[in-house]
């Protein structure tokens, strides 16, 4: 996609600071699960992991909405047990699974003791259990978004699969550390999802997405794929 047709597939939201951006945030994604909830039946929420969106889970769980009807997974997810820490299960159980978001049913990735292997099967077989509604992403500053490293050995194969979770092998990626064994959104994952968020802070997130607006490969820098997806632009939140 040239740098011209990808700038437009971005909506990007500044916050002036921290609570802003949590408050924009936040209200943003109960607005699309309201939205989803409109109609009947259950809708999908997909969360990312990783240091960033803690803080607007524990505020999206204040938002009153109905809860019992939203099966809560994940974007991606380390190859550590589900009580680890790193696990992005336990960062969701611990900042959404609360309060008014109590009621949510939470689908994690990995089972205790589950081969990785098995538990992207077990993924792709229930996939799509209910309409995704909204997926909340993540980015590093190596431009990794979910769990698609730039340098993993697989993710040519996985930026081109149509199943919607795979695993990844970033043994060599440095932002990937001691979590080198992953199940990711693939691009067909993320394609499913009526809306995209992504939440990053700071000047040099900020400098790595804007470099990611010109024109060159997603392999270079994967949150590039989040752009090139049809349907609704990329919502941007973001803060210094
Ligand atoms: O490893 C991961 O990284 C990304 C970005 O995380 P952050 O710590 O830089 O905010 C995250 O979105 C993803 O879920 C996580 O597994």
């Amino acid at each position: 996609m040239s740098g011209a047709a990808r700038a437009d597939r971005a909506v990007v939201h500044a916050g002036a600071d921290e609570r802003e951006w949590i408050a924009a945030a936040a209200a943003s994604i109960a607005r699309a699960l309201g939205e989803a909830l409109a109609a009947p039946g259950e809708v999908r929420l997909l969360l990312s992991g990783g240091t960033t969106p803690a803080p607007v889970y524990r505020a999206l769980a204040a938002q009153s909405l109905d809860w019992s009807r939203v099966i809560v997974g994940l974007v991606d997810e380390r190859d550590v047990e589900p009580e680890a820490d790193g696990s992005n299960a336990r960062l969701v159980r611990e900042s959404l699974l609360r309060g008014q978001a109590a009621d949510a049913r939470f689908e994690p990735l990995r089972a205790a003791g589950q081969p990785l292997e098995q538990a992207v099967a077990k993924a792709n077989a229930r996939w799509p259990l209910a309409p995704v509604a909204v997926c909340v992403l993540g980015m590093g500053e190596d431009g990794h978004t979910a769990s698609l490293f730039p340098g993993a050995a697989n993710l040519a194969a996985v930026l081109a699969s149509d199943e919607p979770y795979a695993s990844i092998d970033a043994r060599g990626c440095a932002v990937a550390g001691a979590f080198a064994h992953r199940i990711s959104l693939t691009p067909a994952g993320m394609a499913q999802s009526a809306h995209r968020l992504l939440l990053i802070r700071g000047a040099d997130k900020r400098a790595v997405f804007e470099r990611a607006l010109k024109e060159g490969e997603a392999g270079e820098l994967p949150v590039r794929v989040a752009l090139d997806l049809p349907g609704e632009p990329l919502h941007v939140y973001w803060c210094p």
